[in-house]
This record gives structure tokens, C-alpha cells and sequence, in this order.
């Protein structure tokens, strides 16, 4: 079964097209970069995918059920900027939201759904920060604290909006050490990401989008100067020596 298919998406905003007749379908067990300059459209297709804003038309499916069907199985890391981080509530709480679907909204969380939670949060190496006010965490510490809750909600698929925005180098690695360990438990993991540098290291599928999708698949035969010229057009000069000198 295919974890996520998109097919003929476009998404309008104030009737002006953002992303037309967009076509993928994501393989099992990768981790996915979606890429693109800005503006492209690559957050607006995470939300469209989770029907967090209205679709003009085209279809997605989640294991080929809609996604209202399979929200269970499916993980979401917004981008930090998103959120408000004012709310008042601890980092503990911020994980054990990532298990309601699993305890059901009415019910309260057991010692066996707060003890879980802690391990995710360990597993980010922010235990020793649980009942920390999430206001009062650095940047990177809220994105560990993210990551966490989308561990606990243990999901099939995941989207992540930029997890590498504004976090140190040590997060990062802590963060695509956790990709790949979802990675290995056969998990399937789309992250939209900003730093060509990093994608062949990072990622096993691309898919290279500008309103329009211009390229999807392994990222070798995939991430190359032409698809990127195609997606990136006149900025390419200046990323095709950055690309070279990168290597
Ligand atoms: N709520 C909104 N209302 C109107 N236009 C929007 C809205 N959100 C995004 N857009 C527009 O839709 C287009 C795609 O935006 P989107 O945020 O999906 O791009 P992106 O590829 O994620 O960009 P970035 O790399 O800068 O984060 C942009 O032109 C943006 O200005």
C-alpha cells in the first residue's frame, strides 16, 4: 500500500493557483525532502495533504483512505514559527497531545501514556526539561520537544515543515539520527527542507516542487542541475557554485 498519494492537487489562495495539478506517490521507508525556492509551495502541500486548508481540486489518499480516515497514522511537525509558543503548558503535555489519539480526547492520560511520553522525550534528550513552561525553551529545545510529540504519537507517516530551521549543529544531528531511526522502523518521512547542501546526505527521495512539481524521485538521479535549474531558474548560477563547492 502506498503511504501517501497525491494526485492532480492544486490549492488555491483567494482563488490565485499557489500549487497546480501536483502528482507523487511516496514510497515506504524513506525519508523524503520536499525542496524548492520560496514560495514554491511546499508548506501549502503539507497542509493540503492534512486537510488543514481546502483543496481545489485533486485527491490525496494515506494508505488509500482520506486522510480524516487515517489521522492516526499520520504525524505532523509544523514549522516552529507557527506555533504559539506563549500557550501555557509544559513540554510534558506538549508530548502526551501527540497520544491522544491513542487515550481518546475525553479520557486522561495513564501512567503508562505519561511514562511513554517521557521515554520520547528522553529519547530527544529533553527529559531533564518536562515540566519546563514550553515559552521558556530555546528554539531548538521547542523543535526537540516537536519532534517528541510526533514520536509519541507513533504514526506510520510523517510530515515535517522545516526541522531544521534555527536549531544548533548538535540538534540537527540529533534530529536526523531520529529521521533515520524512523527510517528504520519502516517509517515513512517527508521533510521540507531549505539546505541543498545537505540533501544528498539527508535524503533517499526528493521531490523538487515550484507550484508545479518538476522532479520526484531518488535523490541521485533525481537532485541534479538540470531538475534544480528547472525549479530554481535564474538563482541557479549562484547555487550551482555553492552545489560545487559543497562537494
Ligand atoms: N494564508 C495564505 N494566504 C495567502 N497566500 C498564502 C498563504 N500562505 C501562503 N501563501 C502564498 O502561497 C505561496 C506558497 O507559500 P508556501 O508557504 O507554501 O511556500 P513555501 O515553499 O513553503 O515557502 P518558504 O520556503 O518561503 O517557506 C506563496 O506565494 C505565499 O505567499
Amino acid at each position: 500500500m502506498v503511504p501517501v498519494r497525491v494526485e492532480n492537487l492544486t490549492i488555491a489562495y483567494h482563488q490565485k493557483p499557489v500549487l497546480q495539478e501536483v502528482s507523487f506517490e511516496a514510497p515506504q521507508g524513506k525519508l523524503i525532502g520536499i525542496v524548492g525556492p520560496n514560495g514554491a509551495g511546499k508548506s501549502t502541500l503539507i497542509k493540503g495533504i492534512l486537510g488543514l486548508i481546502p483543496i481545489a481540486s485533486g485527491e490525496v489518499r494515506i494508505y488509500e483512505e482520506i486522510y480524516k480516515k487515517q489521522r492516526k497514522k499520520v504525524g505532523y511537525v509544523p514549522q516552529r514559527g507557527t506555533v504559539d509558543w506563549d500557550f501555557p503548558t509544559n513540554a510534558l503535555d506538549v508530548v502526551l497531545m501527540g497520544r491522544y489519539g491513542h487515550i481518546g480526547w475525553f479520557k486522561r492520560p495513564n501512567k503508562k501514556d505519561q511514562d511513554f511520553a517521557k521515554a520520547c522525550l528522553q529519547k530527544v534528550g529533553m527529559l531533564e526539561f518536562a515540566n519546563r513552561q514550553i515559552s521558556e525553551l530555546s528554539g531548538g529545545q521547542q523543535q526537540r520537544v516537536f519532534l517528541a510529540r510526533a514520536l509519541a504519537q507513533e504514526a506510520d507517516v510523517y510530515f515535517m515543515d522545516e526541522p531544521f530551521v534555527g536549531v544548533d549543529a548538535a540538534t540537527e544531528k540529533a534530529i536526523i539520527a531520529l529521521l533515520n531511526e524512523l527510517k528504520e522502523m519502516g517509517k515513512t518521512v517527508l521533510v521540507v527542507h531549505h539546505d541543498l547542501q545537505t540533501v544528498e546526505e539527508y535524503f533517499d527521495w526528493v521531490l523538487l516542487l515550484n507550484m508545479r512539481k518538476i522532479a520526484f524521485g531518488p535523490t541521485k538521479s533525481t537532485f541534479t542541475i538540470e531538475n534544480l535549474q528547472k525549479a530554481y531558474g535564474g538563482r541557479l548560477t549562484f547555487l550551482q557554485d555553492q552545489l560545487i563547492l559543497g562537494k
